[in-house]
């Protein structure tokens, strides 16, 4: 198979790294040099594509890229003809409407008539007209936070993670309108050769993100406990148990979820489980 998969990234900015970083987890080789926009991989049949994340949407849809990774924000707000085909589960933000801090705020209706600055006008009028409210709506590329206080708009409607920028601008969140994380986009109707290696590439995302959300754990408890402490650590088809080198105590070994570690390990210590170790997973095959 001599196709070769295209895949479009951020060139710099919030998504750059975290997107780079997945690749190389999947165990794909490339050298991204500086000023480098496109690099072959040295190990597995991809190109990667340096682009602006606005650009990407249109690219996937065009076929000039196969897949892409941007914030959902971005590919929704495109309108473009994509297919979102999984959740990377970083760049996790928000989307909300902010106000003056000194405004006092009910609802949604509150905005009715009022201006708001936004890079996001199409997720924006969407919302608006889902709560029938209508608003005058400022395009603007970027530094929305900026427009109350120099009178272009009465509101911001931008991205919001920790809050900070707004609190730094003297607005505070008032509707979160869409949340966001970076996704994989494909092109709609790909050919068979890029889908198959788009479905390589998922099958290792997917073992990247599963060993992320799991860790191994080995734990001795007593033989007695064993059936209390399985219920807690079912593991992906049943803990390993092994007999100690101790009359009426075994080693258990398992895999336990990020999620609800520490509520677990509370119950697994209550049930008598001793010597607990939990150790990183580097890749997990469901
Ligand atoms: N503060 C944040 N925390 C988490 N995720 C964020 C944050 N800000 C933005 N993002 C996510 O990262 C994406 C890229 O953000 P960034 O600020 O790098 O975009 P940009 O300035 O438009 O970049 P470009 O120069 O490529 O057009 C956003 O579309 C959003 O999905
Ligand atoms: O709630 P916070 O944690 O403060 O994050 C929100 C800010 O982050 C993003 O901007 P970024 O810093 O990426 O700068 P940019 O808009 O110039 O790209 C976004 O546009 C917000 O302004
Ligand atoms: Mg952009």
């Amino acid at each position: 198979m001599n196709e070769v998969l295209r895949i479009a990234v951020q060139k710099s900015g919030r998504l750059s790294e975290d997107s780079l970083k997945l690749i190389k987890e999947c165990g794909i080789r490339f050298d991204n040099g500086a000023g480098k926009l496109k690099t072959a991989a040295s190990n597995f049949p991809a190109e990667i594509l340096f682009l602006r994340d606005d650009d990407i949407p249109g690219y996937v849809e065009d076929g000039v890229a196969h897949i892409g990774i941007v914030g959902e924000n971005v590919s929704v707000e495109s309108n473009r003809e994509v297919d979102p085909v999984h959740k990377l589960g970083f760049s996790k933000c928000r989307l909300s409407i902010g106000i003056p801090r000194g405004i006092e705020y009910s609802s949604i209706k509150d905005l009715d008539g009022k201006s708001i600055a936004t890079s996001y006008p199409r997720l924006l009028s969407n919302y608006l007209e889902m709560n029938n409210v209508s608003c005058q709506i400022h395009e603007i590329s970027g530094s929305v936070e900026i427009a109350p206080s120099i009178g272009l708009a009465d509101a911001v409607c931008d991205i919001v993670s920790s809050g900070s920028t707004l609190l730094s601008n003297g607005l505070k969140e008032v509707e979160v309108i869409f949340r966001s994380e970076a996704v994989m986009i494909a092109g709609k109707k790909l050919a068979a050769p890029y889908q198959e290696l788009l479905d390589q590439l998922l099958f290792r995302i997917k073992a990247v993100q599963a060993a992320k959300n799991n860790k191994y754990i080995l734990l001795n408890c007593p033989t007695a406990s064993v059936d209390q402490i399985m219920h807690f650590l079912p593991g992906m088809k049943a803990p390993t148990v092994m007999p100690l080198a101790k009359e009426g105590w075994c080693s258990l070994h398992s895999v336990i979820n990020e999620n609800d570690f520490w509520e677990n390990i509370e119950k697994i210590r209550q049930a008598g489980a001793e010597g607990i170790l939990v150790i990183p997973i580097e890749k997990m095959i469901l």
